[in-house]
């Protein structure tokens, strides 16, 4: 069942196209990324699906009307608690704080609730604000480089850990990145964008059960085949 449609999307600022002909399709569950060289739009897709921009050309359809959103900064409020920042904008009823802790224990950071953003690693932080995206009941979650400030070894983890997520709740997920690794160890399929305007180049289907092994050798041909399309290799045979 399609829950995310994009037809014909485009966006302009003034006179200048930066993304054009966008059409793709999302079914529930499923783990799409949106792949591309710089500046080929990859974050003005997101915002639009994100409901932040809504000055856009063509149609984007979304059954779930508030997706939540993971950027690149955990995008913290310093005054305030992990748990507080969970629960953020949310009605502090006995219900929501358990639901918040048992999120933040998900997420493997249940013994910080009380200690404040200045006191936590970067992949800390952004555990927290992967429980403040989930503990709002969406169905879509949308995730902006992620993981990209992180070191190696974080982001492992934690992208395991969106993939044991994803297998508990099975939340639709659309991640942008510029990691081809990341991109092919957790999306089924993958949408990659080229030039400026930024183009589908082509959607790539990841056909690889999850979970999937890092050094898989089909995930290697994969690759090639991702780096061919953005010209940044020849083709690995
Ligand atoms: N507010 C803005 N005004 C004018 N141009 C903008 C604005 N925001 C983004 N752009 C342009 O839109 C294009 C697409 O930007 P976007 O951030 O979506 O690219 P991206 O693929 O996510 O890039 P990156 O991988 O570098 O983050 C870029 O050329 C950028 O300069």
């Amino acid at each position: 069942m399609v829950v995310i449609e994009a037809k014909d999307f485009a966006k302009y600022y003034e006179e200048t196209c930066v993304v054009n002909q966008v059409n793709f399709s999302i079914e529930r569950e499923e783990i799409v990324g949106i792949i591309g060289t710089s500046g080929s739009g990859k974050s003005t897709i997101l915002r639009a699906l994100s409901g932040l921009d809504a000055q856009y050309e063509g149609q984007l359809y979304q059954e779930e009307q508030h997706p939540s959103v993971v950027f690149q900064e955990a995008r913290l409020f310093p005054w305030l608690t992990v748990l507080d920042n969970v629960l953020f904008g949310l009605a502090q009823t006995e219900e929501m704080i358990v639901r918040a802790r048992m999120y933040l224990q998900k997420v493997g950071i249940e013994q910080a609730e009380r200690l404040f953003p200045n006191e936590l690693s970067g992949g800390m932080a952004q555990r927290v604000a992967i429980a403040r995206a989930l503990v709002r009941k969406t169905s879509v979650l949308l995730l902006d480089e992620p993981f990209s400030a992180l070191d190696a070894f974080t982001k492992m983890k934690l992208q395991r850990l969106l993939l044991d997520l994803w297998e508990a709740e099975r939340t639709t997920m659309v991640l942008v990145t510029h990691d081809l690794e990341e991109a092919l160890y957790l999306c089924d399929r993958i949408i990659v964008l080229h030039g400026q305007p930024g183009l589908v180049k082509a959607t790539i289907t990841i056909d690889v059960p999850k979970p999937r092994r890092r050094d898989d050798v089909i995930l290697a041909r994969y690759k090639g085949k991702l780096l061919k399309l953005l010209q940044l290799e020849e083709e690995v045979e």
